[in-house]
């Protein structure tokens, strides 16, 4: 579609918000009312219409998914822009990452523009091995990542002790430091230090009115320029957190104007920081004009009604379309007969001439898609599953980057360390050896270290071929072990990113070396993606994903499973949790165009879940439904209210205070690791599986189990095909060290 024919689509509302030109303007929108649409049609609007510069843009967006749409939009109706051109569109953690790496004095806060991202896994892992080095107390170790990711603002904020009165502060500033040291930044270092030397930069400028002799025209004192965006536009506003408010603000110059869409009704990731008021703050700190887009293009009548119980003030959402179908509801008695029920459902559809790629199935959390993988697989439908794996979930793969990593920063000794000393990849040095040898290592006695080190100068200027070289490079087959049973899959992976590193050196017409360091920086940002669908691009299938997942898609038929209490929602801890369960709900539902299909278990065979229709299914008005071909039961709440009040009760009577409910699993935790650390029997239930050998069993339920194999990681296993043999053995702590190692990483990690 060309730029008029898009134009003359809009709606009224739609128009007036391309057009709009205030200081600052914020649109209130619907779900579905076309915010995405709104948002592409105002860039080229603004770059075809107003001649503002693609440059002069700093377009926001909550994922890197839409940044890409949106990219992928402007480059059909201009091919020639360049990555430059667009270097201010993507996350904010992305364009923060460009302005510090192209425009501004990165080196005066202590890093150095080829700094690397630290991912957040690796940061809590890095924290612990600081705190452990120093004998620091740290409390609840094993959820250090969050503690790092919830307590950093009260220590931005000058708090001196941590919420637990432990040492948690003095592990922040040794932290910031080692990264400093390492070059590395974590994903708030990104926006914090951006915004730090914007401010900074502000108040240069102005001292520099002030004073004549000192750089003008946005030249600092460094030598280094930024210029401010003419226009800044903001993608899913009410998702944004305070840090990325603070650098809205410090990148908003006098003259830039700031248009910002979002809808307070799909705010589904406080737990990251985001706030319930932040959609209403941003309008005040910025004086903004409120604009509204209230018509839904997408789903039927039918499902807007439906959805609307969920709304924060029990709205209705204006709709365009017909009624449509009534909203099925469906049970099963478990998980696995749901599996082969969808199955069946949907070769039906596909019969009928529905594309597989119009469906959708969508969970609450990602371990419910492996029962229907495999049911799917056995079937014959095809689907593909939207999963961002970050490479660390590999552990071969994991230990491979780390090779990179210390490969491409030699002052990253903890990679190093890893590297050498992995139980599996790789040297396997005992911690005594290695101890020495980085103390003073000598080249030749450790082949792999020394490679590690001559990578930089061995791929300076080569760009690469097939990625064999880099294999062949590291002589990785030795490192993989050929005798593992492993070792097929681990080359066939290993192989796979050696290849994308040439790949992408190439594209970027960089010597693998720089092409590696930048590899390792963006696949930290965007993840990389290993998902099943890119092994088949284009191929019809249907999407199964996650509730969180789904937001911003739309798809002709959307399957829900799992309604029950437990579930969905999710048993909450706080009353906050409970709502953005009711508000994930909500975005899930309003998915769907055609048809919606809700499911629930009789007998879910899972902790903590319970049997029978969620409270979800009983807020949906009767008249709207077919209850799996017979009678709804009586409608129990009918409005938010009722929900509320019916959450209240409950969390009440479980007493499920957030306090209470984490101390108990710390306890539980502890407890269970007790007997281990002093050496007492304990049971560990053993597996045994053809392919991944002896694995100890983590977690099971009547249909799965999850089971933890050295060297692959954690697979989970439906019990009805008998893929794996249950054995189980009392061993004792002495005996046996390594699944105490396996146990201990589990609760810790
Ligand atoms: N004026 C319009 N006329 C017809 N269809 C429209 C119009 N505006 C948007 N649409 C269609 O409505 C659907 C929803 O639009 P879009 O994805 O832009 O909405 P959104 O507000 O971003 O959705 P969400 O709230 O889920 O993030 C899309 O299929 C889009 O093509």
């Amino acid at each position: 579609m060309n730029y008029e024919e898009q134009w003359n689509r809009l709606n009224e509302y739609q128009k007036a918000a391309v057009l709009d030109e205030s200081p600052a303007c914020i649109v209130n929108a619907n779900v579905g009312s076309g915010k995405t649409t709104v948002l592409i049609a105002k860039i080229l609007y603004l770059h075809m219409k107003k001649q503002v510069s693609i440059r002069d843009m700093a377009v926001l967006t909550f994922t890197n998914k839409a940044a890409g749409e949106i990219k992928e939009r402007l480059l059909a109706i201009e091919p020639k822009l360049t990555e430059e051109d667009l270097a201010g569109f993507g996350t904010f953690h992305s364009v923060a990452m460009n302005y510090l790496r192209t425009r501004l004095d990165v080196e005066s806060m202590g890093w150095t523009k080829q700094f690397l991202i630290i991912e957040p896994d690796e940061e809590a892992e890095l924290a612990l091995r600081l705190s452990k080095e120093q004998n620091w107390k740290i409390k609840y170790k094993n959820r250090l990542k969050k503690r790092l990711e919830q307590e950093y603002t009260a220590f931005r904020q000058g708090k001196t002790k941590s919420r637990y009165q432990d040492d948690m502060f003095l592990l922040f500033e040794a932290l910031q430091e080692e990264k400093k040291r390492q070059n590395k930044m974590s994903f708030s270092d990104l926006i914090e230090v951006c915004t730090k030397l914007l401010n900074r930069e502000d108040e240069q400028k102005e001292s520099t009115c002030a004073d004549d002799s000192l750089p003008k025209n946005g030249e600092t004192d460094y030598g280094h320029r930024s210029e401010k965006p003419e226009w800044i536009i903001v993608d899913e506003v009410q998702d944004s957190d305070k840090q990325q408010m603070e650098f809205l603000t410090a990148l908003k110059g006098e003259h830039t104007r700031l248009f910002a869409v979002g809808d307070p009704n799909q705010l589904i990731y406080s737990w990251r920081g985001s706030v319930e008021t932040m959609f209403y703050s941003l309008k005040h700190q910025f004086d903004a004009k409120e604009l509204s887009l209230p018509v839904n293009y997408r789903s039927s009548r039918t499902i807007l009604e439906a959805a609307g119980r969920f709304l924060q003030y029990g709205n209705t959402v204006a709709g365009s379309r017909e009624e449509g179908m009534p909203i099925k509801v469906q049970n099963h008695y478990d998980a696995f007969q749901e599996a082969q029920y969808l199955a069946q459902k949907i070769k039906e559809l596909h019969l009928g001439g529905m594309e597989y790629g119009e469906i959708a199935i969508f969970y609450r959390l990602q371990s419910q898609s492996e029962i229907l993988e495999k049911v799917f697989e056995r079937e014959g439908v095809p689907y593909t599953v939207s999963l961002k794996k970050t490479l660390r979930e590999i552990p071969v793969l994991d230990w491979f980057v780390k090779v990179l990593t210390f490969a491409c920063n030699q002052k990253d000794r903890y990679a190093a360390e890893a590297v050498l000393s992995h139980p599996f990849y790789g040297e396997g040095m005992e911690k005594k050896r290695l101890k020495s040898f980085l103390a003073e290592p000598k080249e030749g006695e450790v082949d792999l270290y020394d490679r590690m080190k001559g990578f930089q100068e061995a791929f300076s200027s080569e760009t690469g071929k097939d990625g064999m070289e880099i294999y062949s490079y590291f002589s990785l087959d030795a490192s993989l072990h050929p005798n593992a049973a492993s070792y097929e899959e681990d080359r066939k992976l290993v192989l796979d990113l050696c290849k994308r590193l040439v790949i992408y050196s190439q594209e970027d017409q960089k010597s693998l070396a720089k092409g590696t360091a930048q590899f390792l920086r963006s696949s930290a940002l965007y993840g990389i993606q290993i998902l099943k669908e890119e092994e088949n691009p284009g191929k019809d299938q249907v999407r199964l994903m996650s509730l969180h997942a789904s937001k911003g898609l739309e798809f002709t038929v959307v399957f829900i499973i799992g309604v029950n209490d437990g579930l969905i929602p999710l048993t909450g801890r706080s009353f906050e949790q409970e709502e953005e369960e009711r508000r994930l709900f909500f975005v899930g539902m309003t998915r769907a165009r055609e048809q919606l299909e809700l499911s629930y278990y009789t007998n879910p065979g899972q902790p903590r879940v319970n049997g029978g229709p969620g409270r979800y299914l009983n807020m949906l008005p009767k008249h709207l439904l077919d209850w799996e071909g017979s009678q709804a039961p009586e409608e129990k709440m009918a409005n938010l209210k009722q929900l509320r009040k019916a959450v209240r009760r409950e969390q009440e009577k479980s007493g499920y205070a957030q306090s209470k409910a984490e101390a108990a699993t710390e306890s539980v935790a502890a407890e269970k690791i007790a007997p281990a650390i002093a050496g007492e029997e304990l049971t560990v239930r053993k597996v045994r599986h053809p392919k991944y050998g002896i694995g100890i069993l983590v977690d099971e339920n009547e249909m799965t189990a999850e089971v933890e194999f050295e060297g692959y990681g954690r697979k989970e296993f439906l019990k009805a095909f008998g893929e794996i043999e249950m054995l189980q053995r009392k061993i004792r702590e002495k005996k046996c060290r390594t699944q105490i190692f396996i146990l201990w990483r589990h609760f810790f990690y």
